[in-house]
């Protein structure tokens, strides 16, 4: 082991995981299930030590994995009185009890089935494949690790989310939303593929990186691309065709006309469905076609998907005799823990619209697994201004009330378990 691994020393994901780590502050009022003595929404403006947002207090729709879900209700009336009733004004014969004992054991084998299948579609394990067909032995296992670079809102994130097939990196409307590398894993028969989303790395307008401030990340990432067995550099061709970006230019400049020898560099031109008329992408397709130093272009649109297949096709082929290094079902909790500040984070660009996102310190504080199998997060936006928190709180808490409800809707849905999240932003 393994490239990965080695990457993995240098890839920002460690700085995560040490920035993320449970906290051992006191966090007293903190807890929910500690009575509320006030409404948080009523005192969320003004205090930060009562959460700003605490899934409990919200009602959220109860899904197929709730433990608690209720029955379908039971009726309330005498059976008695209604078969007579039934009898007298209907004239419908009563029914013998045994058969209504058999129709309630068919509903509830029905409900079995289903959520059999379900779970079977969840794990997307096809009902034709025995499950000692499942697992490859390590002798068989092929493996490939891909990093993703390009400038910010090339559309990194969307396309690995969509070829991981679950949402493991924010993807928003602004730029820099990528504050880590977040490692998205695709397993496909004997072959698994990692991906490095990295941040997006700018350049200055001399050619050269950044190497100050908060750019020490970016720093790693650069480091870090030649590790990967294939590169892909991925740009906006919509945004290119509208107003040639100099930033692709200078970042294919930077990366150099000769890949490393152990690496594969393609190169994809993304966006590929907001150019309307498509002769255009035949120029683009000229000017970067035959750079030297890529082994391949694809034009793809990474949201939508369209040439997302043939660029998976090429990575499967390219993937070495190697033992895998994720098991390809299980999330490791710090990945789960990563997914988690992820899709805070892109909800909260999402309501938020002013410049603060980028400022602020966002950190999980507390990650439980719950005897009832339930996951209980918490996590702190810190910010150094009053301002700050109040608009990321909002009029009655209600931006972070969205924000909270929205995350924990998504979390529950990715993690397939009832998440308890609470979110408070504080000031130092
Ligand atoms: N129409 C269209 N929009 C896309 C496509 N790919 C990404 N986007 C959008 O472009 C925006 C930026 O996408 P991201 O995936 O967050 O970009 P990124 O390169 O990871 O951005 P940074 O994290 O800032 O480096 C989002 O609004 C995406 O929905 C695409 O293929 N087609």
């Amino acid at each position: 082991m393994k490239a990965l691994r080695a990457l993995r020393g240098l890839s920002t994901l460690s700085t995560l995981t040490q920035k993320t780590h449970v906290c051992s502050i006191p966090l007293y009022r903190f807890y929910a299930s500690e009575p509320q003595q006030q409404n948080p929404i009523d005192t969320a403006e003004d205090s930060d030590d009562v959460p700003a947002f605490d899934s409990n207090d919200y009602t959220l729709p109860t899904r197929g994995f709730d433990s608690d879900a209720k029955r379908p209700k039971q009726p309330t009336w005498d059976e008695a009185y209604r078969t007579r009733a039934d009898q007298k004004i209907f004239g419908i014969e009563p029914q013998k009890q045994s058969s209504q004992v058999v129709v309630q054991d068919e509903e509830e084998r029905r409900a079995t089935l289903l959520a059999k299948a379900l779970l079977h579609a969840a794990l997307e394990k096809p009902d034709d494949v025995e499950e000692e067909d499942m697992v490859v032995k390590e002798e068989d296992q092929r493996s490939l690790s891909v990093g993703i670079i390009g400038a910010p809102n090339a559309g990194k994130s969307a396309l690995t989310n969509f070829m991981v097939g679950t949402k493991v990196a924010a993807v928003s409307r602004k730029t820099n939303t990528t504050i880590q590398e977040v490692l998205g894993v695709m397993t496909k028969g004997v072959t698994q593929i990692c991906f490095f989303d990295t941040p997006g790395l700018m350049l200055k307008s001399s050619g050269y990186p950044y190497k100050t401030d908060m750019n020490v990340r970016v720093e790693s990432a650069w480091s870090s691309v030649d590790l990967y067995d294939v590169l892909i550099v991925i740009f906006d061709v919509h945004r290119h065709l509208s107003k040639p970006d100099k930033r692709v230019i200078k970042l294919i400049k930077h990366l150099g006309a000769q890949a490393h020898p152990k690496q594969k560099r393609v190169l994809c031109m993304n966006k590929v469905d907001l150019v309307e008329v498509k002769k255009d992408l035949l120029k683009v397709g000229e000017e970067f076609g035959d750079l030297p130093g890529y082994e391949r272009y694809f034009m793809i649109s990474g949201l939508k998907g369209s040439g997302v297949k043939d660029l998976t096709q090429y990575l499967m082929g390219q993937a070495f005799k190697r033992p895998w290094d994720e098991d390809p079902i299980t999330l490791t909790e710090d990945v789960m823990k990563n997914i988690s500040l992820e899709v805070v984070r892109e909800k909260m660009l999402h309501h938020i619209h002013q410049e603060i996102p980028y400022t602020l310190d966002h950190r999980l504080m507390d990650w439980k697994e719950l005897r009832d199998g339930s996951l209980r997060i918490e996590q702190h936006f810190i910010t150094n201004k009053q301002s700050q928190r109040k608009i990321i709180v909002g009029k009655n808490g209600s931006k972070i009330g969205r924000i909270g409800m929205e995350a924990n809707e998504e979390l529950r849905s990715i993690f397939k378990r009832q998440v308890h999240l609470i979110l408070q932003v504080r000031v130092t």
